[in-house]
């Protein structure tokens, strides 16, 4: 069994970030400029757009935050959301999410301008992925095509077995690594809550990425030995033994999953690091115009 090692891999990488931020700097006369919107005071949305922003700093890009209330109107943020479009100063627009009930997200990530939209969510930036053309990618399903290929680990002809089908993670990740692409040219399952016999369908994977949102979900006897383990749980749990107020857990219930394994990521420490390069890196080739001159 081998740790893929978020922390060692994204250090690496922010590292060359940072050497192409200079060198921008150097030639433009500014940073690369991440904006993001935060709506409300939801825990992990603090935490992880926090963290986007020091790592911003940390590799010499600009950024900003703009905070709403919970009560703020979809119009209003909206305006907002057009301002920053037309802003020449800044290169990359996230809107953290989730956003409150009264306002539409498909609504709010239409109205980003696609030469901005680093977070990769825009109709546009999707189906520019699907047909293989030069777009920004969803941040967490790019960070997880980066560890795969800091670990030389070839996907090609492989089965990989998705599950969980969300917007940001599931359903992105079923399209790149059944891509004609490296990490991709795998066979895709991907699966969900209405799938029938979950359990030998993830038992056929060579690749197994977890995105459910279910802490443990994915259990030792799921697991063909020797496969490639993916976590992109999240799931917080309140504790009194770590000086955050909370403990961390993945989908996968690592400590038997991990013997039979032969790479797996750890949560913490694994894909939601990479998340925040695949952000950064994006941000870095809108700057550059790499995606859309
Ligand atoms: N518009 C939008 N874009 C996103 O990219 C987006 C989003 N909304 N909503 C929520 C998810 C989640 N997400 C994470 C980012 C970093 C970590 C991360 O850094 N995790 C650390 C630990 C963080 C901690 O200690 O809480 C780790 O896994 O080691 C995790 C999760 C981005 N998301």
């Amino acid at each position: 069994m081998n740790i893929l090692d978020g922390k060692h891999v994204s250090e690496k990488i922010k590292l060359e970030i940072a050497d192409q931020a200079a060198a921008f700097l150097h030639d433009a006369g500014r940073k690369p400029h991440l904006v993001a919107i935060l709506v409300g005071n939801d825990g992990g949305s603090e935490t992880y757009v926090a963290s986007k922003m020091k790592n911003c700093e940390k590799v010499g890009f600009q950024s900003s935050l703009y905070r709403f209330d919970t009560t703020v109107s979809e119009n209003e943020l909206l305006d907002k959301v057009r301002e920053i479009n037309a802003d020449p100063g800044v290169d990359g627009l996230i809107v953290q999410l989730p956003l409150p009930k009264h306002i539409d997200p498909e609504k709010v990530t239409e109205a980003i301008d696609p030469k901005k939209d680093v977070d990769g969510f825009h109709p546009i930036n999707l189906g520019r992925m699907v047909r293989n053309l030069p777009c920004y990618l969803p941040a967490t399903p790019y960070g997880i095509l980066l560890m795969l290929q800091a670990y030389n680990i070839d996907t090609a002809g492989k089965h990989c077995v998705v599950v969980g089908r969300s917007n940001i993670v599931g359903m992105p990740m079923s399209i790149l690594m059944a891509r004609n692409a490296n990490p991709g040219n795998c066979t895709v399952t991907l699966t969900h809550s209405k799938t029938r016999d979950l359990k030998e369908q993830v038992l056929q994977a060579d690749v197994i990425v977890a995105a459910i949102g279910k802490k443990n979900f994915i259990t030792a006897d799921m697991v063909k030995p020797g496969a490639v383990v993916i976590d992109v749980g999240i799931n917080r749990e309140v504790s009194d033994q770590t000086k955050s107020g909370y403990k961390l857990y993945g989908d996968v219930d690592f400590e038997n999953v991990a013997p039979k394994s032969s790479y797996i990521t750890p949560v913490p420490g694994g894909v939601g690091l990479m998340t925040i390069v695949g952000l950064l890196k994006n941000t870095l080739a809108s700057a550059r115009k790499e995606i859309y001159g």
